[in-house]
Parts: C-alpha cells; structure tokens; sequence
C-alpha cells in the first residue's frame, strides 16, 4: 500500500513538475517569450483548441487572431512556439524558400504529398516534377478538355432553363471542377457532371469532412490510432459518411495510380495525364513513385483542384448575379471580344480579358484560399522583425530559427490599407484607373495570397484561371436570378482549411431563366 501510495505520489509530482516547469518556461524563459498578446496562447497550444473545435462550433481562431492584432499591434504569439505577422511588407520575407510546417498535409492524411513536404529540398523535387504539367503552354494545349467540360455546363443550364426549378450551381461547379481535375490527373474522369446528384453528395460528405479537419489536425495520432484499431476490433469501421467517403475516394485514387503503374505499355497519355508523366519522371527518385506516395499527391490534387475552383466560382456567380453592373460589364467586354475574334472566344483570349480577370482574382482574394496558418520556417537562420504600428512600435523582436511564422489569408485581405471596404466584391480594384494607381494595383497584387506566395504557390493556378474563365464566360450569355440564396451562403463564417459560409446553407442556387438576349 504504501509503495503504491508513494509510486503514486511521485507520478502525481512528476506531472505536476512538467506543467508547471513548461509553463515557467513559455511564458518567462521561452525565446518568443517577449512577444505581444495574451498569455494564454504562449502559455498552452490549448487555446487554440478550444478556437479551432469549440467556439461556436470550430474554425473561429482566424478571426480571433485578427482581433488580437487590433489589441497588440502586427506581430502576437498564436500558439506557443509560433508567431503571427500581420504586416503585408513582411510576406516576402515569410514566403521567401523555406521549410513548411506540415499540418495542413497531416489533416487531410496525404504526408507524403508535395504539401506534405516539410523540407524545402524534398519540396523542390516533387515540385520540379510536376511544374511542366502545370505551366500556362501545358494548360493551353489541353484547352479541349476544358471547353468539354464547359460545354457539359452549357446543357445543364439549357436543361435547367425555363424549367422553374433551381439549379444548385454548386453542385455544378463541384462536379465541373472534379471532371477537370481528374481528366487533368488520370486521363479518364468520374463523370460528376452527369450525375449532379452524385456530385451533391460528394460535396456535402467533403464539406462534413473538413468540419473534422482541426480535431485531426490536433489529434492526428487518436484518429489515426482509431481509424486501424476500430475495424480490428468490430470487424467494420464505425465512422461518419463524410470519412467512409474519403476512404473510398483514396481507394478509388489508388486503384486509379495502381492502374498507371501497371500500364507499362502505355506512355501515350503524355499531355494528358500528370500521373503517367510522373510514373516515367526522370526527376523523381524511385522511392519517390511508390503507388503510396503517388496516391497521397494524387489526393491532394483531386481535393485541392476541386473543392477552391468551385469555391470561388460560387463566389463569383454570386457576386456577379447579386451586382447586375458587374454582369452588364463583364457582358459588354466579352461581347466586344466576341465580335473581334468570334462567337467562340479561346482559352488564350479570355485569360487576357481584363475586367473578367479581375473578378476572378477578386473571388479568390474573398475565396481566402487556405484560410488557416501556412506556417513557414528556417531551419537555421534567425530573423528579426520591427513592429512598425501598435503599441509596441519601433521594437525589434529576433525570431531564432526554427520559428513558425506565417500571416492568415483573413488579416491580409482584409487589410483595410490594402482592400479599402474589403468584405465588397469590387473587381475594380485590380484595374488601374484615374482613383486606382497602378503602383497600388500591383501592390495589391503583389499582397494576394489566395493561392499562396512563393516557390510553394498554388500549383494549379492555371488549371483554375482556365476553368474559371470559360465557364464564368458561359454563364454570362444565360439570363440566371439567384434563388433563396444570399451573401451569407458565400462569405467566409468559418475556417476549415478552407473558407465555410454558414453552415445550413445549400449553396448557391439560381433560376434559369432562358438564354440572354443580347
Ligand atoms: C481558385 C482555386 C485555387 C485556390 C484558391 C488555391 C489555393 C491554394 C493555396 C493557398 C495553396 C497553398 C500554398 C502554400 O502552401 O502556401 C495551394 C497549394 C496547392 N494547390 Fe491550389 N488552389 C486552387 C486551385 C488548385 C487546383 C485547380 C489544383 C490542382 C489541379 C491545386 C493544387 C494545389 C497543390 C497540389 C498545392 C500544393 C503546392 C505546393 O505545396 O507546392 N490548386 N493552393
């Protein structure tokens, strides 16, 4: 009794002796310890827990860091081995070649993907491996899968026209979307376009999905624990549609690179498919084409090129039905296009397109792209940083290496400096004018990070501006009318890693009302 007694008493010591030596040691001895904000962030990653899965439901830790930089100035101490700098002149820096943290990757269970690569040195690789399928020539001469697709739209709106009932184009982008991005990857496509009820599914299971995302992200080990214990145990899985649906979508992914690894004879599918060309790169090393790691890349693509195309597409439909004098422009410049190079306009033409750019850049600036942390870091060089604002202007913090620091999406875009009245969808802010600089334009530009910054930007940028600019193109010429749907289905309320608008909404939906009459 009495060993037990002690044995007890010495673990309850010990315990005691670890929480409160790391608490003494991030809030007084720490090296970030100088750092602004509360001191409950620096003292535990708890809090952000508790904003990340709690606080009206999860996803509010973005807007609560915003609110922490009103109260103590650009630069706090979000968890405690991490800063936060909302300071656009600091994004270079931040974005410049370095390590990532790989959370993102661990959240959505693809490690061993091109996000999943913590060190710049394995980034660079599997990034160079990829680049030439991604580069604007490449995406120019797959412009037929494009207008393919785009034309499968066309029907479903002509389908839907007159019919007096709505159309969910959500569904419609998702599925436009996926069909891309998978033609794109494998050369063949699940055919969501066809079966948007199937696409609707897919939709909401991904959307349940990534409300889980910060309670894997925090707790990768337990569902990961669960996820190989659980079926052991009861013979089948106990788990949410939304997570049976990601199994199922990455056994389908790997029966999919399974295929192309075994298609030996087949190298004809070379500008048609990245994971042929990938299987015979002769960049990657061999440890580096296991249908594992192929099958982690190809996930990340499929999700990635599907679920931020249609999202922004959703925002920019909305906008531009919601601001009729945002229509009747970008009508007016594609119907004078149209009348210089033909009813058809090519892919080419339309990315030139001014005042169609613009809205599409200005629904991935509200689309806030990745909307939580991109934590970067050094490996060894250590920064400094001055606050140049807030209450501790003019001190220079030192940031050793190994520090994660990065600045959310949110405080950038909805810098009021940079985005006068930032939450209004105002493509005129990217074209310069009489009221609208073109040193401030490209600031602005140089300070959009919807599809990230840097040697780790987006990868599919130009899939995206491709598929965004023929379908946005397409909807202009339908007369639509959004149907119980309102700015709260498209503005950003929640962060999942990606941006969520409230969380009973249907998405968008439209009437539609006929072709329109020029
Ligand atoms: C408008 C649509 C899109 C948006 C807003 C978007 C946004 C982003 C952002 C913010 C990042 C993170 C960059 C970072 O780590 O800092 C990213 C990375 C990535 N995106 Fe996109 N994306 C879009 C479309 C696509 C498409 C169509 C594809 C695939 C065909 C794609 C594939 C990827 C991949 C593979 C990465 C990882 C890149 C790397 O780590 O080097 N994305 N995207």
């Amino acid at each position: 009794m009495t060993v037990y007694f002690c044995l007890a008493l010495v673990v309850t010591f010990s315990v005691l002796l670890y929480f409160v030596g790391t608490a003494v040691y991030n809030l007084f001895l720490h090296p970030l310890a100088k750092i602004p904000g509360p001191w409950l962030p620096a003292l535990t990653p708890w809090y952000e827990v508790y904003f990340d899965c709690i606080v009206k439901g999860g996803g509010q830790y973005p807007f609560h860091i915003k609110k922490l930089h009103e109260k103590y100035g650009p630069i706090i101490r979000p968890t405690p081995n991490e800063v936060h700098i909302s300071d656009p002149s600091y994004l270079d820096t931040i974005y410049a070649i370095r390590n990532r943290n790989a959370a993102v990757a661990k959240g959505l269970n693809v490690d061993s993907s091109l996000a999943g690569a913590e060190d710049f040195h394995l980034h660079r690789v599997r990034r160079e491996a990829m680049n030439p399928y991604f580069s604007p020539q490449a995406i120019l001469k797959l412009q037929h899968l494009f207008t393919e697709k785009k034309d499968e739209c066309a029907a479903v709106l002509n389908a839907a026209s007159c019919s007096g009932i709505a159309l969910n184009i959500s569904d419609l982008f998702f599925a436009y979307s996926n069909d891309i991005v998978r033609s794109f990857s494998f050369g063949s496509d699940s055919a969501l376009l066809k079966d948007l009820q199937e696409a609707k599914r897919q939709r909401k299971n991904l959307a349940r999905l990534l409300t889980g995302i910060h309670l894997q992200r925090h707790f990768t080990a337990f569902f990961r624990f669960m996820g190989q214990v659980v079926p052991l145990v009861l013979g089948a899985p106990i788990l949410p549609p939304a997570v049976v649906d990601l199994i199922r979508f990455k056994e389908q992914t790997g029966k999919d690179i399974e295929t192309i690894l075994a298609d030996k004879e087949n190298t004809g599918k070379i500008g048609h498919s990245v994971f042929y060309e990938l299987r015979d790169s002769a960049i990657l090393p061999p440890e580096e084409k296991t249908a594992t790691r192929l099958q982690d890349e190809a996930t990340l693509l499929v999700m990635a090129g599907t679920e931020s195309t249609a999202k922004s597409l959703g925002i920019a439909t909305f906008y531009i039905l919601h601001q009729p004098e945002i229509l009747s422009k970008l009508r007016e410049e594609l119907r004078v296009a149209r009348l210089q190079a033909g009813p058809e306009l090519p892919l080419a033409r339309l990315l030139a397109l001014p005042y169609l750019s613009a809205a599409m850049q200005e629904a991935n600036r509200l689309s806030f792209g990745v909307t939580n942390r991109l934590n970067r870091y050094s490996p060894k060089e250590a920064l400094a940083y001055t606050a140049p604002s807030g209450p501790a202007k003019g001190t220079e913090y030192v940031l050793p290496p190994k520090t994660h620091m990065a600045t959310l999406i949110l405080c950038t875009h909805t810098d009021e400096s940079l985005f006068p009245n930032p939450w209004r969808f105002d493509p005129e802010r990217w074209i310069a004018s009489d009221t609208n600089s073109t040193e401030e334009v490209n600031w602005r530009k140089r300070c959009m990070t919807a599809l990230g910054k840097g040697h780790r930007r987006c990868i599919g940028v130009n899939v995206a501006n491709a598929a965004m600019s023929l379908v946005l193109a397409e909807l202009t010429k339908f007369d639509l009318k959004l149907f119980e749907t309102d700015e709260s289905d498209v503005k950003f309320q929640f962060d999942f890693q990606v941006s969520h608008a409230r969380m009973d909404s249907k998405g968008i939906q439209v009437l539609v009302e006929g072709l329109h009459q020029q």
